[in-house]
């Protein structure tokens, strides 16, 4: 049977400080390192074994991604980095503090960009320093791919061609898929894979380095849903 496990990534130094991330590049924190490394302990306990991983172009996943399998001893799988496996983009919010945020647009307001199923940020202006066309990893993108903020509706959009174009294939091929991203990138994958409504999707949390694992059938529907907690 198809077997796929989803690991966001360990505690990020952003994380750690409470900032709006998104497409920044932010490195793990010490706590995210010990997080990464234990997620591949767990792996390699429970007796997983992969045949090619996929993460984002952010390295707080990359590095997760490296730690885990280097704890394996898998490090010479094969991997593939897309883009669309990248943080939901947090438009303007990137950089800011969630509870100052929070105190200047409210509590319900922040919660509504944070979680809501189809409620973008405020977008990053054209000629924001921060807009992805100034960063060469982005420079294979059309402008309309390139995001100036994203709701989680918009990230699964982006998310759900990668998965059926080249992650659901390796899946029917037989291999056994790691795939290290994001809080919410990963939510949206869960979202589709499990058939979450719309709005019971803001319940669903992924916790840093904590993998979740998916059992799925042949047609990779999910017969099983877990998390590796010990
Ligand atoms: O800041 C971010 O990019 C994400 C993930 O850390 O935050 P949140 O969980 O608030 O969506």
């Amino acid at each position: 049977m198809p077997s796929l496990v989803l690991l966001r990534h360990g505690q990020s130094v952003w994380n750690k400080e409470d900032l709006f991330t998104g497409w920044t590049e932010v490195d793990l924190s010490e706590q995210g390192v010990d997080e990464a490394r234990l997620a591949g302990k767990r792996l390699a306990a429970a007796k997983f074994g992969f045949d090619i991983c996929f993460t984002s172009v952010l390295k707080r996943a990359i590095k997760t991604l490296h730690l885990a399998l280097e704890e394996m001893d898998l490090l010479w799988l094969p991997e593939q980095k897309s883009w669309r496996l990248n943080e939901r983009h947090y438009g303007a919010l990137q950089g800011l503090n969630k509870a100052e945020t929070a105190r200047k647009h409210s509590a319900e307001q922040v919660r509504l960009w944070r979680r809501s199923w189809d409620v973008p940020p405020p977008p990053l202006d054209d000629d924001d320093p921060r807009h992805p066309k100034h960063d060469p990893r982005y420079a294979g993108l059309t402008a309309a791919e390139l995001p100036r903020t994203e709701s989680l509706k918009d990230t699964v959009a982006r998310v759900l061609p990668f998965w059926h174009e080249t992650i659901a294939p390796a899946l029917r091929q037989d291999q056994r898929v790691l795939i290290a991203a994001h809080g919410n990138s990963l939510r949206g994958l869960v979202k589709y894979l499990s058939d979450i409504p719309d709005q019971d999707i803001p319940g669903f949390e992924l916790p840093t380095g904590q993998p979740l694992v998916y059992e799925l059938d042949a047609a990779l529907k999910p017969t099983k849903r877990y998390f590796l907690d010990q």
